[in-house]
């Protein structure tokens, strides 16, 4: 039996649409992510588990995991009867990669029983298609850094598609789910079709003066840089009380702040334990809706997907 764990993502890391991801684990050691187990069996059977089993497809055809099953047995050409269990403990919309969390474990969990037939590349093409099959496009930005760990940059030349930039150890990242879902084709759908020149200019400038202060080690460089206008701005409406949560959150010490993903959770920057803390407790009060939503104090996972069992 083989069993893997695939952490949460924060797509676009506000700074680079589609092309920044960031892996996060909380430090209280829980696992903020899917586990997908595979073992040998006569025929295939999918058997869903997990806090947000419920909010999963009724049609087992119609999970994401059946589909990776699928398209994995198609790309090795053969056909692989294994019992896989989904354990999802990610709520469904959430813009904490739910989706990618159950692709990137499905398909190393495959990988990994069938003796590793597909390489990291392989893999990276097959989650990528699989999350453009949910969101409605294809992009790298959450199944990248849950596969791989850390903050990556999608790239997508020379037949690299994705790799990793140096992040600042001290930050904590606190990541906010309020409860309710945010469809990310949906979200996906509000955006602009063009862009003005002055903000392609401007998105060109945060984007790249990011990276470079990540590479220099300025970190409030990198900080002031984290600005988005490609998304944020449009995306707003579907978040409520994300404006306020997010100027509660600076005026308690947060750096930066802004959605995760496609969101509705939001993702908050601090440099300390005790800033985390506070932002934490005005998120808590403030941002959560039901008894679903959750807030976790994160480091970045620099492992990303990995072997449970
Ligand atoms: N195993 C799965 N995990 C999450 N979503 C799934 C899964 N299988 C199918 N889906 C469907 O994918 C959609 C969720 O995708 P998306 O909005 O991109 O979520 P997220 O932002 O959390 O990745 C929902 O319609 C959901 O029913
Ligand atoms: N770059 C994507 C990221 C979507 O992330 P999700 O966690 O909401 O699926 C986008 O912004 O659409």
């Amino acid at each position: 039996m083989v069993k893997i764990y695939a952490p949460a993502s924060i797509g676009n890391v506000s700074v680079g649409f589609d092309v920044l991801g960031a892996a996060v684990s909380p430090i209280d050691g829980s696992l903020l992510g899917d586990c997908v187990s595979v073992e040998e069996a006569e025929t295939f059977s999918l058997t869903t588990l997990g806090r947000f089993v419920s909010k999963l497809p009724s049609d087992p055809e119609q999970n994401i995991v059946y589909q990776c099953w699928e398209l994995f047995c198609e790309t090795v050409g053969r056909t692989i009867p294994v019992a896989m269990t989904l354990e999802k403990n990610m709520p469904v919309g959430s813009g904490l990669g739910s989706s990618a969390c159950s692709v990137v474990a499905a398909l190393v969990a495959m990988n990994e029983f069938a003796g590793h037939p597909l390489t990291e590349h392989q893999l990276l093409l097959l989650m990528g298609e699989l999350e453009g099959r949910i969101s409605g496009s294809v992009h790298y930005d959450n199944v990248a850094p849950c596969y791989l760990g850390g903050l990556q940059l999608m790239l997508e030349e020379q037949g690299i598609i994705s790799q990793s930039v140096p992040a600042f150890d001290e930050w904590y990242w606190v990541m906010a789910y309020p409860g309710i879902k945010v469809s990310t084709a949906e979200a996906r759908a509000i955006l602009p079709a063009h862009y003005a020149k002055a903000d392609i200019v401007r998105h060109g400038r945060l984007l790249g003066g990011f990276i470079h202060a990540c590479h220099s080690r300025q970190a409030k460089l990198a900080i002031a840089m984290m600005q988005d206008i490609v998304a944020e701005p449009y995306r707003t409406q579907l978040l409520p009380g994300f404006a306020q949560a997010r100027e509660r959150s600076l005026a308690a010490g947060a750096l930066a702040c802004g959605i995760s993903g496609s969101g509705p959770t939001l993702f908050a920057i601090c440099d300390t334990l005790s800033a985390a803390e506070q932002v934490k407790e005005q998120l808590v009060n403030h941002y959560l809706q039901n008894d679903e939503g959750f807030v976790h104090i994160c480091r970045l996972d620099t492992t990303g997907a990995r072997k449970l069992g």
